[in-house]
Parts: C-alpha cells; structure tokens; sequence
C-alpha cells in the first residue's frame, strides 16, 4: 500500500504538467456532468473526487447557478441530499424538444439586474401605462392596478427595452431567497428577507408541453423519492366561453419557482398572468400578497380542483387544510 502511494507520488511529482492538464480538463468537463454520473467518477481517483465535491458545494449554493442577482442556496437538515437537480433557464421554454440536456455550474453572474427606469416617450405599446397618454412613457404598475390576477407590461413589440418601468416582472429575481427541506413537503422555497406586499418574487419559468407527461409523473411520485412540478394556467376570454390553456412543467427545466409548495389557505404569494405586448404566451408571476418576514416559507393555491381520489396528501398545515393537495385531468 504504502509502495503504490509512493509510486503514486513519484508519477505526480515526474510528470507535473500531465497532472494539472488532468486538473484542468475535469474542472471543463465535471460540470457538465448530472448527479450519478459525479457520483460514478468520484469514486476513480482521489483528484476527481475532490473537484465533485466541489462541484457539489457550487450547485449547493446557488440553485441558480449564478443566473440571478442573489445566489438562492440550498439548505437541508432532514437528509443526505445536498441540492436538488434541474436545469435552470431565465425564460419560457415552449417545447419539450430544448436543446438544453446539460448545463454547466458556476457560471459568472452575466444576468444582474438593470436598474428600474422610464421607457423613452417613442413606447407605442397600449400597454395600460401608455393608454394613460403619459408623456414621460409607460409607468410601473403597482399590483394594486391589476384587476382579476391579469396585468400587461410591455413586450417584445414595443420601442423601449429591459429598463422599461413597465417591465416589472422581466429583469429575473430581485429578492432573497433560499431553497430548504422539508421532511413531508420535500424541498420548499423561503424568503431570505422581508418581502412587502405586492413585491414582485419570481416567474415560474418552465417548458410548456407537460399534458403527456402527468401520467409518467403520476407513477413516479406513488413511489417516492419525486415530486414533480406541473401547473396548468386557464386564462379566460372576457367572453367567459373559452379559455386558453398553458401546461406548465417545471420537473426537469425551469427556475426556483418550482420549489413552491401548495398551501390551501392560499399561503402569502398571489399569482398574476402577465402578457405582454408581443409576446405570444401569458406568463405565469408571483407577487407577494401580504408582507413576508425572512425566514416564511412561500406559498400559493394550486387551485381548487381534487378530481384524483387518490391525491397526494397535504402538508400545508393550514387551519382550512383540505387534507389532499389539488389533482386535475391533463
Ligand atoms: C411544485 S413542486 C414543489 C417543490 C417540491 N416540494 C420539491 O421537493 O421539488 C410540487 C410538489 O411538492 C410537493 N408538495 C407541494 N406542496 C405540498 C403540500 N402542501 N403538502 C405536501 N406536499 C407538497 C408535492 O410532492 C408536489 O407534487
């Protein structure tokens, strides 16, 4: 044993370019690896080993992997899991058929957000601000201005940019957060600082081709270890006789808003569907709808529809809880 160590050290002493090209080609690939295949290589040499550990630590930090303004870690006092594993996007997915498959971590902050501003006068959008006939262009409009849970922002048709007071929901999450586990709910999504009332929080961020996918998710949670994260938007026509439909899947791509859990006394975040002028597809917002202390778990209703009999039991600890957490036909 200690013949093969000094062997060992003789080769890394002999041939120190070989070993740091060794070290500098895992620390390109190792990121881009998913979870077991980490696992797997840590265990062929004590440097790999090292470098995931690493690795493990950066996911553990940042859920986000430096996509936001704040790094969203990961805490966990119930198990042995140190992060939860997904890829993170900063914008809509449409189709299943993404080129995302692999992503690496610990990228450099490239998304900070763009402070706040006055769209130039040129906005000709309609947006609800514009109508208005501002001179000085579109204003930010508070929560308060939304009626029934739908606000619209300028989009990707109007003249003014990311910097737009009336693009409230667009330059990714300004707030603290921080993502923890729970032993019944799984991994839950908590404020890291107080939030005020009608504070935007964050987009749920997702691919939206999820109708096929409720069956396969339906078996996989009966047998622990996964929860899945599908959400079905209804926006109706003012007409009340149609509605458009978005699936909404945030299991295997989205943002931190998958980690929020369901409460059936509607929890502290209230969702808006955002459209903006442009855009093809209603967005999914959540905004705080009271005050949150740091350290409040956030939550929401998943709705009000249970047609599964055989519904997975709520945790939400409510006084009104219903006992099932909502299920609906796909
Ligand atoms: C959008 S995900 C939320 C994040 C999830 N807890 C996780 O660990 O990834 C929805 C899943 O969380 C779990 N969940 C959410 N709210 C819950 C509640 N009130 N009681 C029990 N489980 C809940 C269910 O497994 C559900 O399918």
């Amino acid at each position: 044993m200690t013949e093969q160590v000094k062997k060992k050290n003789t080769s890394e002493e002999e041939n120190p370019n070989k070993h740091n090209r060794l070290i500098q080609c895992a620390e390109l690939i190792l990121p881009w690896l998913i979870p077991q295949e980490l696992a797997s290589i840590s265990l062929t040499c004590k440097i790999l080993s090292q470098i995931a550990k690493t690795i493990t630590l950066q996911r553990s930090f940042d859920a986000s992997r430096s996509y936001e303004s704040h790094p969203i870690p990961f805490h966990n006092l119930i198990d042995d899991r140190p992060y939860a594993f997904f890829l993170y996007t900063q914008s809509q997915i449409i189709t299943s058929q993404s080129p995302l498959h692999r992503q690496p971590w610990g990228s450099s902050r490239f998304a900070s957000p763009v402070a706040a501003s006055r769209c130039p006068s040129s906005c000709d959008c309609n947006c609800d601000g514009c109508d208005q006939g501002s001179v000085s262009g579109c204003e930010t409009l508070g929560l308060e201005d939304q009626e029934m849970g739908i606000m619209r922002e300028c989009g990707p048709s109007c003249a003014c940019g990311i910097q737009c007071g009336n693009r409230l929901t667009q330059r990714g999450i300004s707030v603290k957060l921080k993502i923890a586990r729970d032993e019944r709910k799984g991994w839950g999504l908590y404020a890291d600082q107080v939030i005020r009332q009608g504070q935007f929080v964050c987009e749920l961020l997702t691919t939206q081709e999820a109708r096929s996918r409720q069956e396969i998710y339906d078996k996989l949670t009966s047998g622990g270890r996964f929860s899945s994260a599908l959400l079905v938007v209804r926006e109706h026509l003012p007409s009340g006789k149609a509605c458009l439909r978005v699936n909404i899947d945030a299991t295997r791509i989205g943002n931190v808003a998958r980690f929020i859990n369901h409460s059936c006394g509607c929890g502290n975040l209230s969702t808006v569907i955002v459209r903006s002028f442009g855009g093809l597809l209603p967005r999914l917002c959540f905004f705080a709808s009271k005050d949150i202390k740091e350290g409040e778990e956030l939550t929401f209703s998943y709705g009000e529809i249970r047609v599964r009999s055989n519904g997975l039991q709520c945790f939400c600890g409510s006084p009104c809880c219903f006992g099932f957490l909502p299920s609906e036909h796909t």
